[in-house]
Formats: structure tokens, C-alpha cells, sequence
């Protein structure tokens, strides 16, 4: 089931660097008018009929109409298969500046070519089989990231690593297939063609232990890949916006002594353990007849549900209430810590009221003075991931990898309770293990649709 060489008759074209003054443009062109357009728009210092592949020329653009010289520029055609589309391409390095790049792209559009859609070169790279769907993604998320580690994951990804887990258990899926199908073809020998124990022993050990160890190391992968978003929250006044400010180590929201400051919710990225985090300031939790207010009461509320993890900031300075117990209870259910603030003015007696007053350890902090932050920052990393600041994990699947993943297991699943029977019917196992090969197979883009080719590649950029 080879993707479709669907749509690569035609050449296409695009600006591959982004818009704005920069040292070099470069014009991108895929398809067969690519040495055409070369030869038609080009002027080589030494004129010459005939390129060679992955060189560098020197010359000139010109508008083939009147001859005017467009720009001084570079070039370099890599013939196909040997480029990023395999098709031929053309690249064209000239000097960067909306002006002279759109030009020139013009004068390649009416030499032959159309404009690429968003991610289209990629989208050829795997219709030509030179990437996986995998690998293809990898390209967006190598662009995109935007921490260290995503890089990581990313280029971890675009060299393959995924895909070769994914065809190692594909590949036991098939083995097992195959015996499944000889018993479903030759039902009157005899012979146990199925050895059920064993059989389930794979599925269990050499199948469905690989696939959700991938599925597992989603959740990581996200942290690292999207950052985290982390809510703080408490009652009016305990010190939100100043922890926020302090994490920053900017004065990002506005701090004053009376409750009911912040209003809005407040975002800002900051980087704790090489994680990128969101921090999400938000309105003091509290009962209000102020309407403005109670909107952002209502917007804290609805943050909480969506956090990574809630901070829950207390006014170290007072004395635990009612009150109190009523919101950390709000939060309990969520994954959480819990900081005691403004430690440089709260009484010994009252931290120690704070201590016993939550089943749990608190941090201590002051976030005016900075006190305490690191531990803090240690706490969030050692929740979130588990354990404390570390490497990415090797692998990781996307949202929609994960989901394949999910669809995979579900039927070895089915096909581990139907082996539990006394004689599993090999017609029934062979559909849950057909199942189990076609999801994993849309993770590399074995099996794809048109749409899913577009959902993907409709969110690169034009001249990826
Ligand atoms: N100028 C330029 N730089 C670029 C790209 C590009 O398209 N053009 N890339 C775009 O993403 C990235 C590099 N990725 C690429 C991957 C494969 C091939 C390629 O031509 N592969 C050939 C090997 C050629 C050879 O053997 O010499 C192949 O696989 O057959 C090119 C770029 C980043 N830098
Ligand atoms: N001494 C001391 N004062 C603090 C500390 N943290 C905050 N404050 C003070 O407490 C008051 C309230 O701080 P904010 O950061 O605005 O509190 P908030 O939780 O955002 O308040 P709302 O936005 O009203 O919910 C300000 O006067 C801060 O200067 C601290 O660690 N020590
Ligand atoms: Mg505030």
C-alpha cells in the first residue's frame, strides 16, 4: 500500500524564506520545469547549456520580456531523485527583500509554475516515499520548536526513530497475521497453527507492552514539546501577581495591597528546569458582588480545570479559615502544590499552623524577596514529570500518533480476550490484528487520506 504519486506532475514554486529585509531570499522550485525555468530566467557569467546537479552558479536573473537584470543571485538545481522533493529543484539564493523575491517568483510563475501550497514540498517528500508521515510532521515540529528539547524530540523523529519502533511492532503483527491466515485458509489440517499461550505472550509482551510504553510517553512528550501551563491561584491579596512577577523576574502584572487586583486572566512564558511554562496569573478566588470581578472569578475557575498544574498560594502572614479549606479542596483533585507566601513578614507560629493545616508539604516562600523560588520551580518539575529535572524523553508520539496508537492497542486487546477463549476463531483474530496493522500504519502514512494529507500539511508554512 505505497502512497499515490498523486499531483506531482506539475511544478511548483514558493518563497522559501520568511518575509523582511534578511541577508538572502531563497525561491524554492519543484517539478519538471525547474531546468526549463533555470535556463529561461538564469544567465550564467560563463553561459552554458547544461547544469550539473548540486552545484553552485553564479549569474543573473533576468525578465526574459525586455531583458532587464532582476538580481545578482546563486542557484543550484538538484536533480531528481536526489533533492528534497526527488523531483528536480531549483533553488534560486538571491537578495532578500519582498521586492526583488516576489519578482522573481512572478517571473517563475509565468515561466511555468504554480504557486506551493503550505507544506507542499514536504507533502511531496512523502508522496515520493522519501519521508514517512512521521518524518513529515518532524519537519513542522523541528520549525516550530520552541525549546531545547522539543528540537531534541523533533530531530529524534525526522531521523526515523519513531517510525522504526513502529515497524518493529508492525512486524510482529504481521508474523502473528500470517499464521492467523494460514489457519483461516486451511481450516481442515489439522495441525495447531495456533499455539495460544504463546501467541498471547507476543501480543502481550512484544505488541501491546511497545505500544502503550509510546502511548505513555505522550504526556511527556507535550510537556516538552508545548511547555506547561501552570495556573496560580488563591483567595484575593496571598500573592499571585507578585509570584508571577518574580518568576518573570520582570514587573509583568500589576501588584497592589488590595484584594481584587488582577481581574483579567494574565499569561506569560517563562523557562523553569529547560521546560517552557506558561504561567497563568489569574483573578483572587472570592465571593464578589463586583460583576467585572466576578467574570474573572469565573475565568480562574475555568483555568484551573484546564492547568498542568495548580499553584495554590497562601498568605503565609495570616491565619488559615473556613475559607481556605473550602478552595484547597477545589484543588486537591488537580495536580497541585501548595506555597506558603510572604514568609520574610509571617509569625513562626502562624507557618507552623500553615505546615499542619494541609496534609501536604508546602513551599515556603516570599515572593517579594525572591526566597524559595528554586525549590519551588524543582516542586513543579518533579510533579509534572515525576521525577526531577531531566532529558527528554527519545521518543514521543503527537496527538494524532497517540491516538493511532490507542486505536492499535484497543484491538490487541480484543484480540488477547478472544485468544482467553477455549478455540479463538482465527477469522475473529485476524480482524482485530488487520485492525491493529492499519492504525499503526496511518502513524508512518502507509494508510492515508487525501484529508488527513491536508489536515497535516495545511499547518506548515508555504515553501516547507
Ligand atoms: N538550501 C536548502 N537548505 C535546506 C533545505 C532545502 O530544501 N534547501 N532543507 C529543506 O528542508 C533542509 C535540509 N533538508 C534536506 C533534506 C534532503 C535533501 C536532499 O537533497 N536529499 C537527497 C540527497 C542528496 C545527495 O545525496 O547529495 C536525497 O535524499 O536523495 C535536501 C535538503 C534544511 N536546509
Ligand atoms: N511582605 C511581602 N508582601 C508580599 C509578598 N507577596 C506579595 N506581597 C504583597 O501583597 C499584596 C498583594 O500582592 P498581589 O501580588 O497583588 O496579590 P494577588 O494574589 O495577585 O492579589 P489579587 O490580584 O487581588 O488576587 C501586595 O501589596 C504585595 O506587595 C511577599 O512575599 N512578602
Ligand atoms: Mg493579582
Amino acid at each position: 500500500m505505497k502512497p499515490e504519486l498523486s499531483r506531482t506532475e506539475d511544478t511548483i514554486a514558493a518563497i522559501a524564506t520568511p518575509p523582511g529585509p534578511g541577508a538572502i531570499g531563497v525561491i524554492k522550485i519543484s517539478g519538471p520545469e525547474a531546468e526549463t525555468i533555470a535556463h529561461r530566467l538564469f544567465r550564467p557569467k560563463k553561459p552554458r547549456k547544461y547544469f550539473e546537479s548540486h552545484r553552485l552558479y553564479y549569474g543573473h536573473i533576468l525578465d526574459p520580456e525586455n531583458g532587464e537584470v532582476i538580481d545578482e543571485v546563486l542557484v543550484a538545481l538538484m536533480r531528481k531523485p536526489h533533492s528534497y522533493t526527488r523531483e528536480d529543484v531549483l533553488e534560486i539564493y538571491a537578495h532578500s527583500g519582498y521586492l526583488v523575491l516576489t519578482r522573481i517568483l512572478e517571473l517563475v510563475l509565468k515561466s511555468g509554475a504554480r504557486l506551493a501550497e503550505p507544506g507542499e514540498f514536504t507533502r511531496r517528500a512523502f508522496l515520493n516515499g522519501r519521508i514517512d508521515l512521521a518524518q513529515a510532521e518532524a519537519v513542522q515540529e523541528l520549525i516550530t520548536a520552541r525549546s531545547e528539547s522539543a528540537l531534541k524530540l523533533a530531530l529524534n523523529q525526522l531521523s526515523g526513530k519513531l517510525s522504526e519502533r513502529i515497524n518493529e511492532v508492525k512486524e510482529r503483527l504481521l508474523s502473528l497475521l500470517a499464521i492467523v491466515e494460514a489457519a483461516v485458509d486451511f481450516p481442515e489440517e489439522d495441525i495447531e497453527i495456533i499455539a495460544p499461550a504463546e501467541m498471547a505472550r507476543t501480543l502481550r509482551e512484544g505488541i501491546l507492552r511497545p505500544i502503550e510504553k509510546l502511548v505513555a510517553s505522550f504526556r511527556e512528550g507535550r510537556i516538552y514539546r508545548e511547555g506547561l501551563a501552570v495556573v496560580l491561584a488563591g483567595r484575593p491579596n496571598v500573592g499571585k501577581s507578585s509570584l508571577l512577577n518574580a518568576l518573570l523576574r520582570e514587573e509583568r502584572a500589576i501588584v497592589t495591597p488590595i484584594p481584587g487586583t488582577t481581574r483579567d486572566v494574565l499569561e506569560e512564558t517563562a523557562q523553569i528546569g529547560g521546560l517552557p511554562v506558561r504561567l497563568i496569573d489569574t483573578a483572587g478566588l472570592r465571593e464578589t458582588e463586583d460583576v467585572v470581578e466576578a467574570l474573572g472569578v469565573a475565568k480562574a475557575k475555568e483555568k484551573l480545570e484546564t492547568a498542568d498544574l495548580v499553584i495554590f498560594l497562601v498568605d503565609g502572614k495570616e491565619l488559615p479559615t473556613e475559607e481556605d479549606r473550602r478552595l484547597y479542596e477545589q484543588v486537591i483533585e488537580r495536580p497541585h502544590l501548595v506555597a506558603v507566601n510572604k514568609i520574610d513578614i509571617a509569625p513562626e507560629e502562624h507557618l507552623s499552623k500553615w505546615e499542619r493545616f494541609f496534609p501536604e508539604k508546602p513551599v515556603f516562600i516570599s515572593a517579594k524577596e525572591g526566597t524559595g523560588l528554586s525549590e519551588l520551580s524543582r516542586k513543579v518539575f518533579e510533579i509534572v514529570i515525576g521525577k526531577g529535572p531531566s532529558e527528554p524523553p527519545e521518543i514521543a508520539p503527537n496527538l494524532r500518533q497517540k491516538a493511532a496508537l490507542e486505536r492499535a492497542a484497543e484491538a490487541v486487546k480484543r484480540a488477547l480476550g478472544l485468544l482467553e477463549q477455549a478455540a479463538p476463531l482465527p477469522e475473529l483474530l485476524a480482524i482485530e490484528l488487520r485492525e491493529a496493522l492499519s492504525a499503526l500504519s496511518e502513524i508512518t502514512g502507509e494508510v492515508t487520506t487525501e484529508d488527513l494529507l491536508d489536515r497535516i500539511f495545511s499547518t506548515f508554512c508555504i515553501g516547507k
